[in-house]
């Protein structure tokens, strides 16, 4: 009776105990699941995989006003990029076609920003460097094969772009392209000429008297503007639309500032991606603001690290007293007014504190 009694008690305890032990596993494993935050239960268990529970940089459109970017822990190092932007055509090889866009000009405005930003779109092959087929003569001689055996690999339903920053202003060049392709897409970045003029001049050595050939003494001995002076010209739009007018319409020639390509690259694209009838996928995502360069650095799909244009780019521009100053914006502005009007559109050029 007594060992009746003393093993149904035994049984009791043990099986209070189990259920207790199962109380705790039950419970160790639900907190490994949730990672309550109970610090070791729930990583000892399955390992340190925080990194794949971050929400993604970017949303499927890359809108970065959803992005969510925690300190700790990091980011995954896997590039948060939409997939399947682009899937090639069934049954295709890659191969080298000639261009549908190009960046005819102006060289100084924004030419590079504008190719490389477009060469993030999937859609779009750009050239590796400038070709200067229509414009120089020793490379149009070469013959139209030789332009297109320059270009990239690509797919037929991808557009192959190039830019070379002087077609614009070779009398050559409208007539040429034309007759290449009838429909071919161009891109114009212009900007405030001045603001140009001194981009050019930043080249020169700082303390060469170069930086000022634009100016000259007339025989009255007073100080004037060189008329003649080819980086002048190339800032007179004017003559350069009228010669194109002559072969496209304007609806087929697309006109950007640089000015608002340097301080808003997403609308600009944006409104070239539609000028282009590409699928709208360029966007915030896609662009960085560099405070220390002041300038926007490009984020392909292809990765999250921001890629900035070359040192060539963002230069320190001569500063110019306002006398001279005066001269300039007085001698450009003629020209500007006729090309605002050709152009059906105006941008801000007068007069800034800095050029
Ligand atoms: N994102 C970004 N980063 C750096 N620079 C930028 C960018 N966007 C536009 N720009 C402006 O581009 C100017 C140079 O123009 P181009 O590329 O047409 O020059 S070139 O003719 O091809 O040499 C260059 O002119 P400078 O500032 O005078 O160097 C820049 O103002």
């Amino acid at each position: 009776m007594i060992s009746t009694v003393l093993t149904s008690r035994k049984s009791k305890a043990i099986a209070v105990w189990c259920g207790i032990l199962l109380l705790v596993l039950c419970l160790h494993v639900y907190m490994s699941y949730q990672d309550v935050g109970v610090p070791g239960i729930g990583r000892r268990l399955y390992g340190d995989n925080s990194q794949f529970r971050d929400p993604p940089p970017y949303n499927q459109y890359g809108n970065a006003k959803t992005i969510k970017r925690p300190t700790e822990p990091k980011q995954p190092s896997t590039p948060a990029v939409p997939q399947k932007l682009y899937t090639p055509p069934d049954n295709e090889e890659k191969k080298q076609r000639f261009p549908r866009a190009l960046i005819v000009g102006t060289g100084k405005c924004g030419t590079r920003a504008l190719i490389d930003y477009l060469n993030m779109h999937p859609y779009v092959v750009t050239a590796k460097r400038e070709m200067h087929f229509f414009d120089r003569d020793e490379n149009w001689s070469r013959g139209v094969n030789w332009y297109k055996s320059q270009m990239p690999y690509s797919y037929s339903d991808q557009m192959t772009i190039e830019k070379s920053p002087s077609y614009v202003e070779h009398p050559r060049t409208p007539s040429a392209v034309k007759q290449m392709d009838k429909d071919m897409f161009i891109l114009w970045v212009v900007k405030d000429p001045v603001v140009r003029l001194m981009s050019v001049m930043a080249l020169q050595d700082e303390n060469s008297n170069l930086r000022h050939a634009y100016l000259e003494y007339g025989r009255d001995g007073k100080l004037g503007i060189r008329k003649d002076y080819y980086p002048l010209w190339r800032g007179e739009y004017v003559i350069h639309l009228r010669r194109w007018l002559r072969y496209f319409p304007l609806s087929q020639i697309h006109v950007l500032d640089g000015t608002d390509l340097v301080k808003d690259p997403i609308t600009q694209i944006q409104n070239v991606e539609s000028f282009l009838q590409l699928q709208p996928l360029l966007g915030p995502r896609n662009f960085y603001y560099n405070a220390s360069k002041g300038f926007y650095c490009m984020v392909p799909f292809s990765t999250t690290t921001p890629q900035c244009l070359g040192s060539s780019k963002g230069r320190k521009h001569p500063v110019i007293n306002e006398t001279v100053k005066t001269m300039l914006y007085d001698f450009f502005r003629p020209y500007n007014e006729q090309f605002f009007k050709l152009l059906g559109k105006r941008f801000n050029w007068e007069p800034k504190d800095r050029i």
